[in-house]
């Protein structure tokens, strides 16, 4: 059968036996030919199998799936999120002062400036301690929510742990108890202010943590509701909750949870960093989100990187992509991608109820560099399973006494993808072993073991230094990606009913391991598992 993969296919049958190195010595401006600059960033997909015609097939891709089409629509507030009837207009938080972006005919921007005003009042009152709790100034806030609701602020306040000035945030996200107790050791309830995020105001995991917090804070202060703020599109819930209106910060459901550090989820990062810095975070997502709708596809650093993305997973069919920040302050860059990119495309069934044709959005995984260099890059480099490489680096670092160190952080980067890329040879391995006087048997033994097969792709993201602009244009950059991808994919990439079983069974299963139901209808394992775990 052929559809809209087939050229793809057939192309990539073709050229899967020559060599990415031989890319470049047949294109001597192959390296500028296959990157891509955006308001200071650099995206470079040269160490990839993508040849220019694999390249022309692939933009020719993004255009018979209607990627333009559906851009507009997103940007416009169209109901793109259709099993939940919703617009995506993460945008709109980001959007510039003179935005007009309608939902159902009604404009959405007055609502998003009013309620971007207050963040920034209560912010700046927080930080500045005309706020107080119940023992003086605020020394720290603690976020209570859940993927979306924790992920995104959790990954930029530490992030820009640089322009950190405001008091320290700690986020709490598990429902293992252990998480909620060991952030509240050593906190004072009275000087610390609690922020309950949450989209729904029903996560089970937030609700039961934000009701230990309450407890814990009511053993010391007299009024524990005046320290609790809340950030969710449940007004009547928070209400309900006893948290008074000027400390709730509402936002509409055209906000996907994992896309929503834009808005009133990312005010534990604004209390962190202050409004003027948030505010250049959004510029920097608002400068990618400018680049997205007016460069051309070939030009356009969100769509290459989907492409690069779409290659590897399902035309070249590897099943995972690590992400690989050599910017130790993007250590958990790694886990919001996963969700930005797992819960968005891991869909097995296209928007028209169908059956994919083809893979769903690949495994996301990984952690900073050097870090996993002495982990699980052994892997990367030598296993039989080839992984794709995102590597993120920075020019320069936060900290100039310490240049040196970066130094050798960016060689190590680029030392990783050009190992990649080139591998060792047998004969190259063989003259190693040969140094070193070995003969023979032995000889050929020790230098397989050497070898590098090479030839593995990757790809580099480049930028200035880790600033709020830059950190706003790489988050951007994913969430296009994502979108993209989606289209391309024929998915919605908006829901997420994939969380929904899980979430229901737990419910039905703690009445049975608090012994007041029974384990009738279960299987043999999670019955006899129910037997143990009860003690
Ligand atoms: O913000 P909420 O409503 O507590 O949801 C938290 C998270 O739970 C999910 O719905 C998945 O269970 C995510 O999509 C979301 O980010």
């Amino acid at each position: 059968m052929t559809d809209k993969w087939s050229a793809l296919r057939d192309h990539q049958a073709r050229i899967a036996d020559r060599p990415i190195l031989a890319l470049f010595a047949a294109d001597p401006a192959r390296a500028a030919g296959f990157s891509v600059a955006a308001d200071g960033m650099l995206f470079d997909w040269s160490k990839t199998s993508i040849d220019a015609e694999a390249r022309a097939l692939l933009i020719m891709l993004a255009e018979v799936s209607g990627v333009e089409a559906k851009r507009a629509a997103m940007f416009a507030g169209e109901k793109i999120n259709d099993t939940e009837g919703r617009a995506v207009l993460h945008t709109a938080l980001r959007a510039d002062e003179a935005a007009v972006i309608r939902v159902d005919g009604q404009d959405v921007m007055p609502g998003v400036r009013t309620v971007k005003t207050r963040m920034a009042d209560f912010a700046r009152a927080v930080r500045s301690g005309a706020f107080t709790g119940q023992g003086g100034r605020i020394t720290d806030v603690v976020n209570i929510g859940i993927g979306g609701s924790d992920l995104g602020p959790a990954m930029a306040t530490l992030a820009l742990a640089p322009f950190h000035d405001g008091p320290r945030l700690h986020y709490v996200s598990n429902v293992d108890g252990a998480h909620v107790q060991d952030t509240l050791r050593g906190l004072n309830p009275e000087t610390t202010l609690v922020i309950v995020a949450s989209k729904t105001f029903t996560t089970i995991e937030t609700m039961t943590n934000a009701d230990t917090t309450k407890r814990w804070m009511a053993a010391r202060v007299a009024d524990p509701g005046a320290q609790f703020a809340a950030v969710s599109t449940a007004g009547d819930k928070t209400a309900a909750y006893g948290i008074a209106a000027d400390r709730v910060f509402g936002f509409e459901d055209w906000v996907g949870g994992r896309y929503s550090v834009w808005g009133p989820i990312g005010l534990s990062l604004m209390i962190a960093i202050g409004p003027e810095r948030f505010e250049e975070f959004l510029a920097g997502g608002r400068a990618m989100d400018r680049h997205f709708q007016t460069a051309p596809l070939a030009r356009n650093m969100p769509v290459l990187l989907a492409l690069v993305g779409l290659w590897h997973n399902q035309i070249c069919g590897h099943a995972t992509r690590a992400v690989l920040p050599y910017d130790q302050r993007l250590s958990r860059l790694p886990a919001y991608l996963q969700q930005l990119e797992m819960e968005s495309n891991g869909k097995r069934v296209a928007i028209d109820g169908s059956d994919l044709p083809t893979n769903s959005g690949p495994v996301v995984w990984g952690e900073p560099g050097t870090n996993g260099q002495h982990a699980f890059y052994q892997l990367i480099h030598q296993g039989t399973r080839v992984v794709p490489c995102e590597f993120l680096v920075a020019r320069q670092g936060h900290e100039p006494d310490l240049a040196h160190q970066h130094t050798l952080l960016v060689a190590n980067c680029l030392a990783q993808s050009e190992a990649l890329l080139r591998g060792r040879s047998l004969d190259e391995a063989r003259a190693i072993m040969a140094k070193k006087g070995l003969t023979g048997a032995e000889l050929e033994r020790q230098a397989r073991h050497r070898v590098f097969p090479g030839n593995r792709p990757s790809t580099t993201l480049a930028y200035d230094r880790l600033t709020p602009f830059v950190l706003g244009q790489i988050i951007a950059l994913y969430e296009h990606r994502v979108f993209v991808e989606g289209v391309i994919l024929g998915i919605n990439s908006y829901d997420q009913w994939g969380v929904e079983l899980g979430k229901e069974l737990a419910l039905a299963l703690q009445p049975v391991l608090e012994g007041t139901a029974g384990t009738e209808g279960k299987d043999g394992s999670t019955a006899q598992l129910v037997a143990f775990l009860k003690g």
